[in-house]
């Protein structure tokens, strides 16, 4: 993505301005410049780039260098203020003698980014200052203040794959989402479901509390409001799930769907893009039921919920209650995570409810 310098004054007073002003910076400067190392790095992933956390889940020098960049980037646009940042990935592993080399690969990284686009003129960050941008995200949120929510690649397995991955930034206001943005590096512009490899890839989704969501490409298109499907008929309802089994289960969507009536075979991609793909309509409905003993991170659904609500879309547990971001890292829930449109909510939940009681052990 080229970075109109125009775009990137900065977010001078960030708490009194409008949160439209924070978006635009937000959009154009920190996530544009992620666009190009996850680019890049995506299409040179060697096997030493990729590791395993103690979840056993995958963890690549793209992962750390996004969250380096967004760190560095907000402070650089949030001058003079301690900005709160809750944030997936921790500098534990790269601190051991072990993950030196990893360390040393993701500083190149940032630097040669930071250098190639320029925004920001500074000299080269330090191991040091990298271990301390990456820390940065320790923030445990809550339901008090301003709290940045982010998942620097969300999807990592898709983003190894090659497939769907999202970098996702959301902020808490007293405990609510009042900002999303995300970007969706490899989401075909025109549809999900598009089947043709010349379709042009890359959007990047954002919405404010109030003021609908907005989707443009990445490469820096005019930005389009975009609305959920209005679908009243789960006849002609689509819907999405994780591409990977072990997230959710795909037994128990399969029985709702069924339930419910849905013709189309469920249609299964990594990340977030999930809510972007619903928030234009791609598809109606979102299912999500992750195995027992899985708790969800407000960092793989801040940005989404967002940028799906405000596309007119609803969002709730399996029973049916709203999602509370005010907990702190962890969102605190009745069994899975269900998306879709207002009318067609009140038959999802009772066909997730029958599923449910009868396919307990699904989960
Ligand atoms: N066991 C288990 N159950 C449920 N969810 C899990 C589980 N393990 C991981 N995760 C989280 O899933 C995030 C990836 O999003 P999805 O599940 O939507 O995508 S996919 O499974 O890759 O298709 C993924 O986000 P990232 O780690 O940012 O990629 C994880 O936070
Ligand atoms: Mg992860
Ligand atoms: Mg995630
Ligand atoms: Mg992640």
């Amino acid at each position: 993505m080229i970075i109109n310098k125009e775009h990137t004054r900065s977010l001078l007073d960030l708490l009194q301005k409008p949160l439209s002003v924070i978006l635009v910076n937000i959009n154009t400067t920190t996530l544009g410049i992620l666009d190009i190392i996850l680019y890049k790095v995506q299409k040179a992933l060697l096997q030493s780039d990729v590791h395993s956390k103690s979840d056993k889940s995958p963890v690549t020098v793209a992962d750390y260098g996004s969250q380096v960049l967004v760190s560095f980037a907000l402070e650089k646009e949030l001058p003079a203020m301690a900005f709160s940042l809750v944030a997936e990935e921790d500098s534990g592993d790269l601190r051991k003698e072990e993950g030196k080399e990893t360390l040393q690969r993701i500083t190149e990284l940032v630097n040669d980014t930071l250098a190639s686009d320029g925004t920001y003129d500074v000299s080269p960050l330090t191991e040091e200052n990298v271990l301390r941008a990456i820390d940065n995200g320790k923030s445990e949120g809550g339901s008090h203040g301003r709290h940045w929510v982010l998942d620097p690649i969300d999807g990592t397995k898709g983003f190894v794959r090659g497939d769907q991955y999202a970098i996702a930034l959301g902020l808490l206001d007293e405990g609510k989402v009042v900002l999303g943005v995300l970007a969706c590096p490899n989401l075909p512009l025109g549809s999900v479901n598009s089947k043709d490899p010349n379709d042009k890839v890359g959007c990047l989704f954002s919405a404010q509390i109030g003021g609908g969501t907005y989707m443009q490409s990445l490469d820096g298109s005019a930005p389009v409001k975009v609305h959920v499907s209005a679908t009243e008929n789960p006849e002609e309802a689509s819907f999405f799930e994780s591409y990977e089994a072990a997230h959710s289960s795909h037994d128990l969507s399969s029985s709702i769907a069924k339930k419910l009536g849905v013709k189309a075979p469920p249609v299964r991609i990594d990340s977030q893009a999930k809510y972007g793909a619903l928030s234009r309509g791609d598809g109606a409905i979102y299912l999500r039921f992750p195995h027992k003993g899985y708790r969800e991170k407000i960092w793989d659904h801040a940005a989404g919920y967002s940028v799906v609500t405000e596309a007119g879309g609803v969002v709730s547990d399996a029973g049916g209650n709203p999602l509370d971001f005010s907990k702190g890292r962890y969102l605190d829930l009745d069994t899975g995570i269900i998306v879709t449109n207002q009318k067609l909510m009140p038959s999802l939940l009772k066909a997730v409810k029958e599923s449910l009681s009868e396919n307990a052990s699904a989960l």
